[in-house]
């Protein structure tokens, strides 16, 4: 279980990043997501920076493509020292078995090796979008779970995936299969481009293990007052 609730850091600069960490007290740890858009601008510093200042970090690249490329890539991100990486499910067994080699390969000796975990069906995906885009016939549940069953198969440490799969995850998987999800919303916040959201108290009672929360505090007028109800709702609600 992971008791912080992850902060998405989607900005396009490191400035931006800077004065939105500022508004956190001095020396408070967070558990930060580095994704996409931040890594795309500043490339490995941030990381660098980030930790230094004391964060635990998850960076999310989504990997899918062969695995040869994927494992020697995240070979290279596992020198980042981060905690979780991610590779889309969609890209298969060899490529998620051969992700977690890379990273085993890329780690210095005597330190973690990151987890890594498979990206199911985004949460911005609607079960008719899913079937007529993918050309996937089977249900939206019935996807996310094979994905992650074959995810575990390939050895990965768990799945992304929205908060209403996580308990059929765990009872198609096992408890243990970390089932990391965003796509979070507090009551009455905008759910924006997400399709399948849950509030975090809700998300813990139906057996999520990490909670990824964007939008909600990063725009948030006051984001520390709202992280830390947001953390009160994940932490105070048991499964
Ligand atoms: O892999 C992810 O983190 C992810 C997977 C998914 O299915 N849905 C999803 O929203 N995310 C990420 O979680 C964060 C959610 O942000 P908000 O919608 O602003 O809370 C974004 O950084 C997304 O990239």
């Amino acid at each position: 279980m992971i008791e912080r609730p992850i902060i998405a850091l989607d900005f396009p600069s490191k400035d931006e990043i800077k004065s939105f960490l500022n508004k956190f007290p001095q020396g408070e740890s967070l558990f930060v997501k580095v994704g996409m858009e931040i890594f795309y601008q500043e490339g490995p510093a941030i990381v660098h920076w980030l930790k230094e200042a004391g964060h635990d970090i998850f960076l999310d690249l989504k990997l899918h493509d062969i695995p040869n490329t994927v494992e020697h890539s995240m070979a290279g991100l596992a020198r980042l020292g981060v905690s979780i990486t991610t590779v889309q499910a969609a890209g298969g067994v060899e490529m998620m078995q051969r992700a977690k080699q890379g990273l085993k390969t890329g780690t210095t000796a005597g330190e973690e090796v990151p987890k890594v975990i498979a990206v199911t069906q985004l949460t911005s995906t609607s079960q008719e979008q899913m079937q007529e885009e993918q050309l996937v016939q089977a249900s939206l549940e019935e996807s996310v779970l094979h994905y992650a069953k074959i995810a575990q198969q390939a050895d990965l440490d768990g799945v992304v995936s929205s908060a209403w799969e996580a308990q059929k995850i765990h009872d198609a998987t096992t408890q243990d299969f970390m089932c990391l999800t965003p796509g979070i919303r507090p009551e009455g916040s905008e759910v924006g481009d997400q399709k399948r959201v849950v509030t975090p108290g809700k998300a813990r009672a139906i057996g999520s293990n990490a909670i990824v929360v964007g939008r909600p505090i990063t725009l948030a007028a006051d984001p520390y007052k709202v992280y830390q109800n947001i953390k009160k709702d994940w932490k105070e609600t048991t499964k």
